[in-house]
């Protein structure tokens, strides 16, 4: 099996590369279709030109192998790459991957759950033990590589679309990803993935079924460029072009830079050259995905440390917007903002958790702690919406009482009665309140907003599922019948004649109740 795709850093052969050389590629005349027509380039196209930029951004903090998010390659090229697209074999590794997510998620403060870092949780993992995919052990080998070397940004589609959910996978065959055709150079695949992420900024997409064990058609594990022909993206309704068309950076400040896309991906008879197929068996595809190999712990790790960015942002927001108000002074009011900053420090809490209890992993690597990502992933979700609600709550009309854009500052008859009617509190002037209250409004009113916490809810997929394979954890581990054992060391310290242990006194004739009854 020979890779002959050309490297995207064709500058050099030994650094990640550069935001220029990403952007170059989006222009690759990839199938993405919006808005009733196909987009030519979707650098330039107003759905989707910030984002890319805003991504392109984070290449370009990473030429220097000085960078905080930099950390030699293990491959051999003699060059850097981001610290996390490393196999971890220490817990120092843990740590400089941390910081490195931590450089490049402060830079979209937070906002973009699918930079190329989200998806070296798993890609990572192809060169922790690649012997595992067996006939594909080459192809493992070569995306490790690829994707560490070139930092390559690297999308997935896992979920299958949400169709005829209480049937089986068969009855929606018409669907689901599924191969249609074996041929020597590679397998003809047809069918949908329920969205990809931000799978228009990326360069290649990791493609796997998720779930029970599936028949042989719908078992498989394969990378596909988005450029390849029969692959197609139907975006979403894009946030980023709704600020641009209809509002300006200034009222939509998250909407117009850090929209990723939730496009449908589909495949129409694509070509899968037999060097992108990681595994096409029942067997392999399960155990990758739930078994010992798994690679969620990882993306918890990354999730967590993203989220963390997240919510020092939006804290740092509503401490302001609260001066806006002037409500900030209320005892109820500083619980609550109390409450927001205990969020953010359970998110940090179990992430460093996940370090310090890491345990060894497949091929000699070090795993962050599952016990507390799986923790960390059923939990935030829920968190995260009693954070709206926080906010809604001690912020209240104050997230509405507001002009409609920022022409209205540039009118003099206007502005002379925005500037005294919408003046904030605390000698804050229109224009601080203005740029406060918008920010917030898109970070969790806007429907850039409300998709976040959709996001937020299902990325990982839903609590219930999650904390279930909690339960599951604890069950194989002995941790639960740990847990049994605790009580029922407390419950032998006393019968119906009172306290077994004779250092704790029992009631005696000190009893009111009759004796018979003691
Ligand atoms: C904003 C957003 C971005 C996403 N990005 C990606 C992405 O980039 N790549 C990707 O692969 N996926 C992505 N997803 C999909 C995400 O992983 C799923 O939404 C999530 O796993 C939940 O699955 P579902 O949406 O299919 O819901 P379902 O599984 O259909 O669940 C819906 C409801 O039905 C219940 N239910 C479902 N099946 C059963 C059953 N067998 N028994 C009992 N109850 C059942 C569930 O408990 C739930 O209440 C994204 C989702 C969102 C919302």
């Amino acid at each position: 099996m020979a890779h002959t795709d050309t490297p995207i850093a064709s500058g050099a052969s030994n650094r990640p590369q550069t935001g220029a050389e990403y952007l170059a590629s989006l222009q690759d005349n990839r199938e993405i279709y919006i808005y009733g027509e196909r987009i030519a380039d979707i650098t330039k196209h107003p759905a989707y030109r910030n984002s890319a930029a805003s991504i392109s951004r984070l290449f370009d903090s990473i030429q220097d192998p000085d960078d905080p998010a930099a950390s030699p390659t293990d491959t051999g090229n003699g060059g850097h790459t981001h610290a996390f697209f490393k196999v971890p074999r220490t817990r120092d590794d843990l740590v400089a991957s941390k910081v490195a997510i931590q450089h490049w998620q402060r830079q979209s403060y937070g906002w973009m759950g699918r930079t190329p870092d989200y998806k070296a949780s798993l890609i990572t993992m192809l060169g922790a033990d690649p012997d595992f995919f067996g006939e594909y052990a080459p192809n493992a080998r070569y995306w490790y590589r690829r994707v560490q070397e070139e930092l390559l940004h690297v999308g997935h589609a896992i979920v299958h679309p949400p169709v005829d959910r209480a049937r089986g996978m068969e009855d929606a065959k018409d669907v689901f990803v599924h191969v249609d055709e074996e041929t020597d150079s590679g397998l003809i695949v047809s069918g949908a993935k329920v969205v990809a992420t931000g799978a228009a900024l990326t360069q290649y997409t990791y493609v796997s079924h998720i779930g029970p064990k599936a028949s042989k058609e719908f078992a498989l594990i394969f990378m596909a460029p988005l450029h390849a022909p029969g692959v197609k993206l139907y975006s979403r309704h894009s946030y980023e072009f709704a600020a641009a068309a209809g509002s300006s950076p200034f009222d939509y400040p998250l909407s117009s830079r850090f929209d990723e896309n939730d496009a449908i991906l589909v495949f129409d008879r694509a070509l899968i050259p037999w060097e992108n197929v990681l595994a096409y068996d029942p067997e392999t595809v399960f155990e990758f995905n739930a078994g010992d190999y798994s690679w969620g712990p990882r993306a918890a790790f990354q999730a967590s440390t993203r989220l963390e960015a997240k919510l020092d942002f939006i804290i740092g927001l509503v401490s302001k917007a609260l001066d806006v108000t002037g409500a900030g002074g209320f005892r109820g009011v500083q619980a609550q903002l109390g409450e927001l900053l205990a969020f953010k420090d359970l998110v940090s809490g179990m992430r460093d958790g996940m370090i310090e209890g890491a345990t060894e992993g497949f091929g000699g690597s070090l795993l962050p702690n599952t016990r507390y990502a799986l923790s960390y992933a059923a939990a935030a979700p829920g968190y995260y919406s009693r954070m709206r609600q926080i906010i809604e709550t001690i912020i209240a009309s104050g997230l509405i009482y507001l002009n409609s854009h920022s022409s209205d500052f540039q009118v003099p008859e206007i502005r002379k009665d925005l500037d005294r009617f919408l003046r904030g509190s605390n000698g804050l002037t229109a224009l601080d309140r203005s740029k406060v209250m918008k920010a917030l409004w898109d970070a969790t009113g806007s429907e850039f907003g409300a998709r976040h916490e959709l996001y937020e809810l299902n990325y990982w997929g839903q609590p219930e599922k999650t904390y279930l394979d909690i339960l599951g954890l604890h069950q194989a581990d002995g941790g639960l019948a740990a847990s049994r054992a605790y009580a029922e060391e407390f419950m032998a310290s006393y019968d119906l004649d009172g306290f077994t242990d004779p250092a704790l006194h029992n009631p005696g004739a000190f009893s009111a109740i009759p004796r018979a009854n003691r």
